[in-house]
């Protein structure tokens, strides 16, 4: 193995893994800190691990990542890359920072890039602040987020509360110098600093191709999964691409949508506008028991379709609420995760689901441990199969990923293969 890639929760690692196979590298995605049995089978190039550590508290999320590294050192990772969101999602206290810092003191490393831009999906950084499709961070839709509202957007802020080190911006100007004085401008910032972030100017492929070519081969970068490709393709640039060819699957597909993200419920309108059949899981109905898993199973089996989609009520148009109540996001994250068991139980092959935390949700129901990863239905979306059933395809989207046709795309790709 030559990468090891520790994710802050699924959707980031499933992000990061499809970047990486699409640059060649033939990629494994994990479920958390595999178990000592498992191992990497030959071939594999890099390893993501995905955690659920975005919104621990520090120490947990310190102590996770730290036996995370150690798993995938052990391993054979000869270089270690720790994926946060492109939204850079955190608290004051935690966790980018303080997962970073430990990253490099027990590696003795000095110093790594902090680069969470994903320009394809439109988050860049310019002269060290980061933005969202132009919008500074501060005053995007993150602003509002419930579990880590983002207060600022100038990156070296935004880690003041959370490391103990100093962050070197290197904007624009800084970045198109000569590799010598840039390589100079860190070494003169190292001798005053034990450790420390560099915040390279990226907004789109180009910087990424020159971040890699300047600091590609650190032992430690943390970023977005803008990176992923162009490092994977340093890698796999003299010899065919790795990344396996996934065969398509003609089972049926249930489609999960507990993401209320504008992008998923534009997805869900358009899903339905197009002839798709759903079914609308309502989060106070789940509470009276009006609605059970059950219930709506049988509402499902009512239709003569090989692909159903349920989706909660805040995400085929406006939100009911704009964060909802934590029982009912519960009560809707274990329905979703119990329909994706029932449909693999009742022999569907294709699962698609929208959202981070109810993809953590199906997932840990479905008790997978890893997966092999294919082809992308958008950027940083892939099909994975898992290891121990690879008759799957599971398909699990960011909430604020993909294009409108978003659903019918997965349907198509998952069972027709990707030249569709
Ligand atoms: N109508 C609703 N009322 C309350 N909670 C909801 C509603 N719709 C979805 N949720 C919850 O909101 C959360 C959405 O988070 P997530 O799945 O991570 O999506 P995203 O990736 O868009 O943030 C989940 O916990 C889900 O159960
Ligand atoms: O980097 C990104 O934007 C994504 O990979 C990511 O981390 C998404 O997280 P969720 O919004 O919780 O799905």
């Amino acid at each position: 193995m030559i990468l090891g890639c520790i994710a802050d929760d699924f959707t980031g690692a499933s992000d990061a893994a499809s970047f990486l196979a699409k640059g060649g590298m033939r990629t494994v995605l994990c479920n958390g800190i595999p178990q000592d049995s498992f191992s990497v089978e030959e071939g594999t190039e890099a390893v993501v691990i995905a955690l659920k550590t975005r919104t621990e508290t520090a120490e947990k999320a310190v102590s996770e990542s730290f036996q995370a590294s150690q798993w995938l050192k052990k391993a054979g990772a000869k270089q270690l890359y720790f994926k946060y969101c492109s939204t850079f999602d955190s608290t004051p206290r935690g966790n980018i920072g303080a997962v970073g810092d430990m990253l490099l003191e027990k590696n003795s490393i000095p110093y790594t890039v902090l680069c969470p831009s994903l320009p394809i999906n439109k988050r860049t950084v310019r002269d060290g602040s980061l933005y969202v499709d132009q919008v500074p961070l501060s005053e995007s839709h993150m602003k509002n987020h419930p579990l880590t509202p983002m207060w600022d957007s100038y990156l070296p802020n935004l880690m003041r509360g959370q490391s103990k080190y100093p962050c070197l911006v290197l904007g624009r100007e800084e970045m198109s110098a000569p590799d010598e004085e840039i390589i100079a401008k860190v070494a003169a910032f190292a001798k005053e600093n034990p450790h420390f972030y560099v915040v390279p100017e990226y907004e789109d492929d180009r910087d990424a191709k020159r971040i890699v070519s300047l600091f590609g081969k650190l032992p430690l970068l943390t970023g977005g999964s803008g990176l992923m490709q162009p490092l994977a393709e340093e890698y796999t640039r003299s010899r065919p691409n790795q990344a396996g060819n996934i065969a398509p699957s003609t089972g049926k597909a249930i489609l999960v949508a507990g993401s209320c993200s504008v992008a998923t419920q534009g997805q869900v309108r358009s899903f339905l506008e197009n002839g798709g059949t759903g079914i609308v899981v309502n989060a106070s109905k789940l509470l009276s028991g009006e609605q059970t898993a059950e219930s709506l199973w049988q509402q499902a089996a009512s239709f003569d379709t090989d692909s159903v989609l349920f989706y909660s009520a805040g995400s085929g148009g406006k939100p009911e609420k704009e964060t909802g109540d934590n029982r009912e996001a519960e009560l809707l994250e274990q329905t979703m995760a119990r329909l994706a068991q029932k449909a693999v139980r009742n022999g569907y092959t294709r699962i698609i689901v929208a959202g981070g935390e109810t993809s953590g949700a199906v997932t840990k129901a479905l008790h997978y441990h890893a997966y092999q990863i294919g082809e992308s239905i958008a950027p940083g979306v892939p099909v994975m199969v898992p290891l121990e059933h690879p008759e799957i395809r599971l398909v699990l989207k960011s909430g604020n990923f993909g294009q409108s046709d978003f659903f019918l795309r997965a349907l198509q790709i998952t069972e027709k293969g990707a030249n569709s």
